[in-house]
Parts: C-alpha cells; sequence; structure tokens
C-alpha cells in the first residue's frame, strides 16, 4: 500500500523535497533568532559597561575634536577645554546616558557609594526626583558603534583627604556632560612614570562637549603635583573640597583607626610634646589641614581664578548650592538642583534621589560618614588655636571665610 501523500503529488520524491524546504525555513528563522538575539545581549552589555559612551551612529565629529590624537603633539594640547560644552546633544543619547550603572568605584576605604538597604530607604519622598528616566531609546543597535573618545582631564578634584571629595564627585556625575573615573588615579603622585597616554587610557571615552574629570585628594599635598598638572594643561581646572581642618584631621585619623584598631589615641599622636603643647606637624593628618601653605605651591603654577575651593561644610548642609558654584565654574548648564537631592536622616547626610545610571535612591557608603571618636575638649581647643593663622591666611588667599574659626 502506498504511503499517504500530497494530491498529485508523487509519493517518494515530493515528501522529501518539502521536508528539505520545511528545514531549511526553520534553519534560516534560527539563524535570525539567534542573530536578533545576539544582538539584543551585546547592546544589553553595552548598557551595562561603564567605560565607554556609545554614540549615535556616523556622527563623525571625533576627528577634529580638541585633545584628540595630540599625544604626539605634546601633553600641553592634550587637555583642551571643550568649546562647545554648552552644546546640545541628541535627546536620545542624553536619555541613554541616563541608563548606564555608574562606573566603578575606587577600592579600599574609597569603595563606597552603595545602595541604600531598604531599611535605610526613606526615600526622597514626593515626586519630581531628579532627572527622568526614559526607557532606552529606539535604534539602540545604532549605538553598538563605539564612539567618543578617551581625553585626558579638563578638571581635577585635587583634594583634601576626607573633605568630601567622594560625595562632589558622586553629586557631579549626575549632570550629562560630566563622565569621571570612578577610582582615584593617582597619577600625579604615584604613577606619573607610566606617562600621559597611560593615564588617558584610564579614563571614560567622552563626546565633544563632555568634560573628563577625576578625583584623587592626595595630589593637593603633592609637592609635584601642581607642575606635573600644568604641564598637561596649563588650562586645566582645579577644584578643592575643604573642611574644618581640626575636623578633618578626625576624620582622617578614624579612617587610619578603623583599618588598624591598634594605633595610638589622637591625642598622643597630636602633640611632639604634649604638656610643652607642641603639635606635631609631621603627622600627615595635621599637616594636610595647614591649606594656605599647599595652596602656595599651586598659586606658583595655577592663577587663584582656576582653582574652586568647595565648602565641605556646605557640601551636606547645601549640597545643591555648593553645587551650583562649581557647575558654574565648569561652564556647565546648572542641572544638578536640590530636586536632586534628599537628606537621609538614618545616614545623616544628604544623598540622591537617583544616583548617575539608577532609579534608585544612593547614598555614599559606610565609609563615609563614619562616627569620629570623643577626643579630648583641650587637645581640640590647641589644635584651633595652632590651625587659626593658617586659615585666616588661607580666608585671605582664597577671598572666601570658610567659618571655622566663627
Ligand atoms: N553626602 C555625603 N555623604 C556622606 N559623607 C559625606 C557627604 N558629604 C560629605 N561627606 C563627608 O565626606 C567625608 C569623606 O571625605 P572624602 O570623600 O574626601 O574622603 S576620602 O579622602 O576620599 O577618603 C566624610 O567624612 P567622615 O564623616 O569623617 O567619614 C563625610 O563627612
Amino acid at each position: 500500500m502506498a504511503p499517504p501523500g500530497r494530491a498529485g503529488a508523487h509519493p517518494t520524491s515530493a515528501e522529501p523535497l518539502s521536508r528539505s524546504i520545511f528545514r531549511k525555513f526553520l534553519l534560516m528563522l534560527c539563524s535570525l533568532l539567534t542573530s536578533l538575539y545576539v544582538f539584543y545581549c551585546l547592546a544589553e552589555r553595552c548598557q551595562t559597561l561603564s567605560g565607554p559612551v556609545v554614540g549615535l551612529s556616523g556622527s563623525g565629529e571625533e576627528a577634529g575634536a580638541p585633545g584628540r590624537g595630540v599625544l604626539a603633539g605634546g601633553p600641553r594640547e592634550l587637555a583642551a577645554w571643550p568649546a562647545a560644552a554648552q552644546r546640545k546633544r541628541p535627546l536620545q543619547l542624553q536619555q541613554w546616558r541616563r541608563h548606564r550603572p555608574p562606573a566603578p568605584r575606587d577600592d579600599g576605604d574609597e569603595a563606597a557609594w552603595e545602595e541604600e538597604t531598604p531599611g535605610l530607604a526613606l526615600g526622597p519622598g514626593g515626586s519630581g526626583a531628579g532627572s527622568s528616566v526614559a526607557e532606552p531609546p529606539p535604534g539602540t543597535l545604532a549605538l553598538l558603534l563605539d564612539e567618543g573618545s578617551k581625553q585626558l582631564p579638563q578638571a581635577i578634584i585635587i583634594g583634601v583627604k576626607k573633605g568630601g571629595t567622594r560625595a562632589l564627585l558622586e553629586f557631579l556625575r549626575v549632570h550629562p556632560d560630566v563622565r569621571a573615573v570612578g577610582a582615584e588615579p593617582h597619577f600625579f603622585d604615584r604613577s606619573y612614570h607610566k606617562g600621559l597616554a597611560w593615564y588617558r587610557d584610564l579614563m571614560p571615552r567622552t563626546l565633544e562637549g563632555q568634560i573628563t574629570m577625576e578625583k584623587t585628594p592626595s595630589y593637593f599635598v603633592t609637592r609635584e603635583a601642581p607642575a606635573r598638572i600644568s604641564a598637561m594643561s596649563k588650562d586645566t581646572k582645579l577644584i578643592v573640597v575643604v573642611r574644618d581642618p581640626v575636623t578633618r584631621a578626625i576624620s582622617d585619623y578614624t579612617q587610619t583607626l578603623s583599618k588598624r584598631p591598634d594605633i595610638p589615641t589622637f591625642e598622643s599622636l597630636t602633640f611632639k610634646n604634649r604638656s610643652a603643647g607642641l603639635i606635631d606637624t609631621s603627622w600627615s593628618a595635621i599637616q594636610i589641614g595647614i591649606y594656605a601653605k599647599h595652596l602656595e605651591h599651586w598659586l606658583r603654577h595655577f592663577p587663584i581664578g582656576q582653582m574652586l575651593f568647595v565648602s565641605g561644610e556646605r557640601l551636606i548642609s547645601d549640597p545643591a548650592g555648593e553645587l551650583g558654584r562649581v557647575q558654574d565654574f565648569l561652564g556647565l548648564k546648572r542641572i544638578i538642583t536640590d530636586k536632586h537631592f534628599y537628606f537621609n536622616k538614618t545616614k545623616g547626610f544628604p544623598c540622591l534621589k537617583k544616583a548617575e545610571g539608577s532609579s534608585k535612591p544612593h547614598c555614599l557608603g559606610k565609609t563615609k560618614g563614619r562616627t569620629h571618636p570623643d577626643i579630648d575638649r583641650e587637645v581640640v581647643r590647641r589644635l584651633r588655636e595652632f590651625y587659626r593663622p593658617f586659615n585666616l591666611k588661607f580666608y585671605q588667599m582664597t577671598g572666601h571665610d570658610f567659618g571655622w574659626d566663627g
């Protein structure tokens, strides 16, 4: 008996033919689905990479971008200040950028820009938080083309240690025209021998008009740093977050204590000779706070107008106000406002309603805002006395009374 077949078709030749067509069709369908899936995965992956900025296809704007390909032309030319800092970029890119995850955080003590635990997340309350979060733009495949280029930083947060430098950088990164390296590069103090090409390679990619930034608080007290930064580009903008030097010293000590609980007391480290009241200025916790002395070295290489001094205290009491000044200084549109912040009572500090690349509230981590040990009031008084003349000099030099001696 003949096997069942399609009407009019030969039972032995028609069936294998349709089967082979069907198989080919299935094969094509599978490969189509696989390539779609691969594209989809790549697009997703793109959005989870911290480094590259991917732009809209085919703009070709990089060829004449400032600082591009000028390593051979000498370091001074490398960090040209973006002329088009105010230039508008396509909305699609801006929306996409809001979806970027934060860049890697610093290691060690600097690790922490962490998401709030549910218990800590008291929430910003109300609406209108920060930037609106949109779905990834259509045509994500177009973003797969890696655009932008790595530039040497045009602005650096050079200090001071324990001043609030991490908070400032993380707040600034909310700005769509700021791209910053998360970890502290320590190029101008520890890794200068590695060269500018190495340094530039650490930077995230930027599009024309975006500012590249980094923060390394030890630069402020590194003797060689001013000349080295000036050699890279004399136009580099310098930001210094300063804080009451006494509180700063205690904060510095608290950090060391958290790593080495067996160190001597703050009181004993403060003095060379306690009964004589002689302060040990060779102790780095004390030395860093003599801001006027360190500033003198910078002023040999940079005009004061190229430096911005941010109050560490105001960065906590009025983050939006300080961020306004910083955005002005950097020539940025004032995009970061009080809408971006809320005060987290549990943390005791202002936090972001939405950090860069996230839609959730974010506070700095546990290593920021540590509880300080109680310090002998007499020692604190003596330290205040010690710092007063240096503070007054610093107020004079910067034209700004930070109110530590009021
Ligand atoms: N929003 C917010 N959240 C948490 N902490 C904040 C914030 N703003 C400023 N600060 C203060 O930042 C201090 C740490 O300064 P730095 O980030 O410069 O420290 S470091 O030098 O990078 O280690 C840290 O010092 P301690 O309080 O002594 O831990 C904070 O007081």
